[in-house]
């Protein structure tokens, strides 16, 4: 059981606090300066409120407000040293939070899926405990990083699940256009990003190796490959990922205390 206060329920600070919820192991306490996001999560949290101060008893402390917003709330923060803050916010140094506060600080890169347990996180070595350790392992799966490569996890895994919904959004146009209701197609093409992206966890094979075993030769997907080997989809991914990862690195210029 881990004691942790989530500052901040909006998107990301709500799908952590429903994704600590799953197992009905923690004490989370839900703090937000807007009571309507207080009460979108009430159900899982053991406590909302709207006072800072609540953070203060919580072996862990995860900061989940937007980076413009990160110096104010530490500003108003009394935290200890035995305490350990998770700074989330995209582009904001562990340094950074440090400067402010008493608490050790870890810095995760989490992403959406923690509401289902399925968070693809990245997190550094530096301020890395048990506590924050056992809290990742309820809402998914995470990798510890140095920090110089916390832009491009936050491009890959934060961001990523826009860029997922995106080809996912294409996959389920391409059903309605053949005649699949749009609720079919959406199960449909959803369902199929899920059972593949399972398969690469879980089987040895590489991806090109999985490829191929879904073309049979003379068959339906190698028509399908053929348009995407022949096209820059491949290309245009990966410029989407650096186009996120080179503005993870701006932000991060604008909070370079030094
Ligand atoms: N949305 C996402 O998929 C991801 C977001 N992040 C990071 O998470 C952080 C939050 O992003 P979102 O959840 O998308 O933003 P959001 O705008 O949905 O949520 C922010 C929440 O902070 C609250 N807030 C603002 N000022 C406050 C204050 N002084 N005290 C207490 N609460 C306050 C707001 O009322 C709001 O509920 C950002 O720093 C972002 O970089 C990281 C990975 C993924
Ligand atoms: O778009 C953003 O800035 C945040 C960080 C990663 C995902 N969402």
């Amino acid at each position: 059981m881990v004691d942790v206060s989530v500052i901040g329920c909006g998107n990301m600070g709500g799908a952590l606090i429903s994704g600590f919820a799953r197992d009905g192991e923690h004490r989370v306490t839900a703090i937000d300066a807007d009571p309507d996001a207080l009460e979108a999560i009430e159900a899982d949290s053991t406590e909302t409120t709207t006072d800072l101060s609540a953070a203060e008893g919580s072996e862990v402390v995860v900061l989940a407000v937007k980076p413009d917003v990160v110096a104010t709330v530490l500003e108003d923060l009394e935290l200890s040293s035995d305490q350990t803050i998770v700074t989330v916010a995209a582009g904001v140094s562990r340094a950074f939070v440090a400067d402010r506060t008493d608490a050790t600080v870890v810095r995760v890169m989490p992403n959406l899926a923690a509401e289902t347990g399925d968070m693809a996180a990245a997190v550094t070595h530096e301020g890395l405990s048990e506590g924050v350790r056992e809290l990742l392992e309820t809402v998914g799966e995470y990798a510890v990083v140095d920090e110089e490569l916390m832009d491009v996890s936050t491009a890959v895994n934060g961001s990523g699940p826009a860029f997922v919904f995106y080809l996912i959004g294409a996959m389920k146009e391409a059903g309605i256009e053949g005649g699949l209701e749009p609720e079919q197609a959406e199960t449909l093409a959803a369902q199929t990003f899920k059972g593949a992206a399972e398969t690469v966890l879980r089987d040895e094979r590489s991806v090109d190796e999985l490829i191929d075993a879904v073309c049979s030769p003379n068959g339906t997907t190698i028509e399908g490959m053929e348009v995407l080997w022949d096209s820059d989809v491949e290309g245009k991914v990966i410029e989407a990922v650096q186009a996120a990862e080179r503005r993870s690195a701006e932000i991060a210029e604008e909070f370079d205390d030094e």
